[in-house]
């Protein structure tokens, strides 16, 4: 537990003076007032995030813990659980392209991001592989509906090793850091999860995952209930291991780390998202480095965001995880800070106002 409480302990706000400064300056670049958008808020906040008014990230990474859930069994989604440990290693393939066959390789070399990619505890063992972050401690967690999902030390190992993960991505040279996820039913842990923080009624915020019909999805919604009724816990830590899963829990260490090390979190789906709220609930200030990236189209993840106080960037109807919306907002946030280092000021271009 001393080893999460110094990581908590390490994370500080933004840095309202450079904040103050980028503010200022946005409003002297060579442009109508506002005129470039909500880009004009990110730049803001980038600063706020790195400590000065000429933010310049450099490099995204996109690190996807896949785990599996006990709670599948209940028949809440669309896909067997089998996919999970199938996509990890999809995630690994070698193709004509590139490394990974799945959407977030395909979408992250567009982007020069570089995919990292964990076991948090998929049901199979996997092969070795130079790129696989083998940190399970449990193939797969409990059923949730039934009983706690994960241990508290389960909870934990997967949070420091999130941390873990994080650190390694930034040490490589990121600055931007996505966390992403696979892993069949985790909409079901993640609704649970939102649910209990945000005090919602299971139907706000369950929704169909992978694309399940209305017959499944009431039952999904009957289990997020049972499992809200079957335990009180209302800490965030409790939460977790309660109602949550390992992949969770690993974003969880990811974004406490990257927050820690004042860094970008680029928030993708609504599991992600269910990681965010425990975040926020450990760490208040790690809002400040949380960037949502689009708006999903999970039912639930508008609630997540308006808790967050938080809007995305932009709206394409995805609904995968992987990190992969995430992807996809990285440019737009070197668009902004690009604002901020290279746009003249009024005065600078002796544009006359
Ligand atoms: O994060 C999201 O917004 C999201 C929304 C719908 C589906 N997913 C992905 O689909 C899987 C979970 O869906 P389900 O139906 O199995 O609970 C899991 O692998 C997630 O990565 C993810
Ligand atoms: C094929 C497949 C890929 C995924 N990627 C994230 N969740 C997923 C779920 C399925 C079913």
């Amino acid at each position: 537990m001393h080893e999460l409480q110094n990581l908590i302990k390490r994370i500080h706000p933004a840095d309202s003076a450079a904040i103050q400064r980028a503010t200022l300056r946005q409003a002297q670049l060579t442009k109508p007032a506002g005129a470039l958008g909500d880009l004009e808020a990110l730049s803001v906040r980038l600063a706020g995030v790195f400590g000065t008014e000429f933010p310049a990230p450099q490099g995204g990474a996109v690190l996807v813990a896949a785990g599996d859930h006990g709670v599948a069994q209940e028949g809440v989604s669309a896909y067997p659980p089998e996919v999970t440990p199938a996509m990890v290693m999809n995630f690994l393939a070698d193709t004509p392209a590139g490394p990974g066959g799945a959407a977030v390789n395909a979408l992250a070399r567009t982007v020069g991001a570089r995919v990292y990619v964990m076991d948090a505890g998929v049901n199979a063992a996997l092969p070795d592989h130079p790129r696989l972050h083998q940190c399970a401690v449990r193939r797969g967690t409990r059923n949730l509906r039934v009983e706690a999902a994960m241990t508290p030390d389960e909870a934990q190992a997967l949070i420091l090793a999130g941390a873990a993960l994080a650190r390694q991505a930034i040490e490589d040279g990121a600055d931007l850091i996505v966390p992403g996820e696979m892993g069949i039913g985790n909409t079901t842990p993640a609704a649970v999860v939102t649910a209990r923080l945000l005090g919602l009624d299971p139907a706000e915020v369950t929704g169909r995952g992978t694309g399940v019909d209305d017959a499944r999805l009431a039952h999904k919604v009957a289990v997020v209930r049972e499992a809200l009724h079957r335990s009180p816990a209302t800490g965030p830590l409790q939460v977790l291991a309660e109602f949550g899963g390992y992949e969770i829990a690993a974003m969880l260490g990811m974004m406490l780390e990257t927050a820690a090390q004042r860094r970008v979190i680029v928030l993708d789906g609504f599991v992600e998202g269910s990681a965010a709220l425990l975040g926020v609930t450990l760490a208040p200030a790690l809002r400040e480095f949380l960037f949502p990236a689009g708006h999903c189209a999970e039912r639930g993840h508008a609630a997540q965001l308006a808790h967050l106080g938080l809007k995305p960037m932009f709206d394409l109807g995805l609904r995968l995880g992987e990190g992969s919306g995430g992807v996809l907002a990285l440019p737009l946030l070197r668009a902004a800070a690009a604002t901020l280092r290279e746009m003249r000021t009024f005065e600078e271009a002796g544009v006359p106002v």
